[in-house]
């Protein structure tokens, strides 16, 4: 394969919706994933570990030299190990759709979330799957993850460690199962796929403001909102659930939507949502100020902040978020990454990708 190096180869919208109320929120069966197959043991597989040097501060690079022989050892003999170390920001995007188009039979995320995240829309182009041209219709590229970021969110959801060698059995194991993405799309943008949590205003902000603070480890992201809350201001939304009819919500200090639990190296942002449901779960913050965030961060990391007076959630299959000042200046994120400004809408592809769980 090209470029890839082989070896051995608040709750002020105090007039609530009718669309959702804190109360209304059912408690939610945890789907569970449902694995379809593992790989084929008749020939050998293409399997591509695209690593981000600079995870973690420089860590990921460090550890992945480290694993490499136990890679090498477990899956050696079975399968192409190509390994492809990204050169900067997005060139994941490219190494993956790459890889998919060659055939490879799964591209593994080998960093933290924002190179999951750019893994992820590697397997989309121009608002389509990419697929294989030489293979027959059957043949799919997996998504694989070996997490080694700083926060490593999304596999928190899994209830995977941060264990290289626990994740290296995993894709030696190949079972795969269908996962859920989130779509962002809006007037004269791109489509942009997330696999994780989306978010605006405030916590968009703190994502910018967290890679500022990484070598603090996990603590950037407490910094990251800190420092966001300077010289913030809550803002009045209007918001559309499910196509349904544009809700005012005011003082919206942030809307986080979640296809998983996690954000910001822990906190259990999303508490409903899992990859394997076919829907988002949508949580809206009000007139929250920096001081409510200290008080309330100890039920932001365990969840049980949806309980809190100014704050709903729900269950949606889409949901579109306009600024009403029309200033323009609300910021949107997916996965850690930037995304610039509403208005913007937020969709489910219900099992859109095959993941090595
Ligand atoms: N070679 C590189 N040099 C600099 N930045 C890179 C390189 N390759 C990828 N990146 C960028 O680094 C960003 C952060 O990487 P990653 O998410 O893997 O680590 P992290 O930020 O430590 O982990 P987490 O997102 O889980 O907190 C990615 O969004 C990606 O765009």
């Amino acid at each position: 394969m090209m470029m890839m190096e082989a070896f051995g180869r608040g709750m002020h919208m105090a007039a609530a919706t009718t669309m959702v109320f804190r109360s209304e929120l059912q408690p939610m069966m945890t789907p569970e994933p449902v694995f379809s197959s593992s790989f084929s043991p008749s020939r050998q597989r293409d399997l591509i570990f695209i690593v981000n040097p600079q995870g973690c501060n420089g860590k990921t690079g460090r550890q992945w030299r480290k694993i490499l022989p136990y890679l090498r050892s477990r899956l050696g003999k079975e399968c192409n190990i190509l390994e492809s170390i990204t050169s900067g920001p997005c060139h994941a995007i490219d190494i993956t759709r790459e890889a998919i188009r060659e055939g490879a039979d799964a591209v593994v995320a080998v960093g933290g979330d924002g190179t999951l995240h750019e893994v992820v829309n590697g397997f989309f182009w121009a608002g389509k799957p990419v697929t294989c041209q030489m293979k027959d219709l059957t043949h799919s590229t997996a998504l694989g993850l070996i997490p080694l970021g700083t926060g490593s969110d999304f596999a928190r959801t899994l209830r995977w460690k941060k264990d290289p060698r626990e994740a290296i059995d995993r894709v030696a194991r190949g079972l795969r199962s269908r996962i859920d993405v989130g779509v962002i799309t809006g007037e004269s943008f791109e489509n942009h796929y997330f696999i994780n949590v989306a978010d605006i205003h405030l916590s968009a902000k703190a994502g910018f403001y967290a890679s500022r603070y990484k070598s603090f480890g996990k603590l950037c992201y407490v910094l990251g909102a800190l420092h966001a809350f300077m010289g913030h201001q809550n803002q009045d939304l209007r918001i559309k659930f499910n196509e349904g009819e544009w809700e005012t919500w005011s003082r919206v200090t942030t809307v986080c939507v979640g296809n998983a639990k996690y954000f910001g190296g822990g906190m259990k942002i999303t508490p409903n949502a899992t990859p394997y449901s076919g829907n988002l779960e949508a949580v809206i913050v009000q007139n929250f100020k920096w001081h409510d965030f200290i008080l309330k961060l100890q039920k932001l990391y365990n969840g049980t902040h949806l309980s809190l007076e100014n704050i709903s959630a729900t269950s949606v299959l889409s949901i579109e978020l306009e600024d009403i000042s029309g200033n323009g200046g609300i910021h949107i994120q997916s996965d850690g990454e930037h995304l610039g400004f509403l208005p913007r809408k937020i969709s489910v592809l219900p099992a859109a990708i095959e993941m090595i769980c």
